[in-house]
């Protein structure tokens, strides 16, 4: 597929608020906040644990309403989840009892599309991870890498116009990580999917990302827009670059002067 093939979606989050009321409180998770995502674009949502990440996705779903403010999907508020989109989460959700293959093939299945074209599709996805061996064996087989990358595969499945990852690689060893960070850029750019990405890793966001959206911590909001301005998709020595290591530290110094970095305290941002 070549990114000709489709047309991208655009995310738009104007003046977006969330509320939750919980027994004892009303918790504001997320304040004020405006983002947008162009078509094909690779844009991370990065900030520290509970500063609303996975809130803003979930909203971007269609599986939760704002409080305030609109989301929109090219245009069009979003009311339910939408068709064109594909879902990872931090964990891979797999069938245990189906196989490799059929994992991937599960959208097809649900949408009465398993045919030999998305067979083969499936098959050249999973080529594409270096699962080409694996295609008959089941989830309990495969390491915790292979099953997210099985899980990407599957998103990716029925062309999504937009993706959307919720620290797909957190339950990663770093190694996995980046190798699986190199393979989804790839995937990426070959698909030319919109993809939004929620990560507390500052160096994952820098690798995998064409912009950065900062935010804070509680109430969320963002704090900062950095752009990463280097060609995708990325490789393995894009980490020794300097352009890397100086953007690295760009959005570290932003946490610092947030106050969630500081020295000699542990903080559940990643530098
Ligand atoms: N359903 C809910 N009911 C009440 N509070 C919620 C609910 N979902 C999220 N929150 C609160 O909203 C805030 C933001 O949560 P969210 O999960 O979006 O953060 P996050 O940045 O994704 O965190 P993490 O990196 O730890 O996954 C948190 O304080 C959380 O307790």
């Amino acid at each position: 597929m070549t990114k000709s093939e489709q047309t991208p979606i655009a995310v738009t989050c104007e003046h977006v608020s969330k509320r939750y009321l919980t027994r004892s409180a009303e918790v504001t998770a997320l304040n004020d906040v405006s983002v947008t995502v162009r078509p094909g674009e690779f844009v991370s949502l990065l900030g520290p644990s509970g500063c609303g990440k996975t809130t803003l996705l979930r909203l971007i779903t269609g599986l939760e309403q704002p409080s305030d403010g609109d989301v929109r999907i090219d245009e069009q508020e979003v009311r339910d989840a939408h068709p064109d989109l594909g879902v990872v989460f931090q964990t891979d959700l797999l069938m245990p009892w189906r196989t490799v293959l059929d994992n991937v093939l599960l959208q097809a299945e649900v949408r009465g599309q398993k045919n030999p074209a998305s067979i083969q599709r499936a098959k050249d996805l999973l080529a594409q991870v270096g699962l080409q061996d694996f295609v008959t064996s089941y989830p309990h087989e495969l390491s915790g890498g292979m099953k997210q990358r099985v899980g990407i595969c599957r998103a990716l499945l029925h062309k999504p116009r937009l993706l959307l990852m919720d620290e797909p690689f957190a339950a990663l060893d770093a190694m996995t990580r980046d190798q699986i960070s190199v393979e989804l850029s790839e995937l990426a750019s070959h698909a030319g999917t919109t993809i939004v990405f929620v990560t507390h890793s500052i160096p994952e966001a820098v690798f995998l990302s064409d912009r950065i959206y900062v935010m804070s911590a509680r109430p969320g909001r963002i704090a900062a827009e950095v752009v990463v301005d280097q060609p995708q998709p990325r490789q393995l020595h894009y980490r020794q670059n300097s352009a890397f290591i100086s953007k690295v530290a760009e959005v570290t110094a932003i946490f610092e002067s947030l106050g969630v970095l500081r020295d000699n305290q542990q903080q559940s941002v990643e530098a």
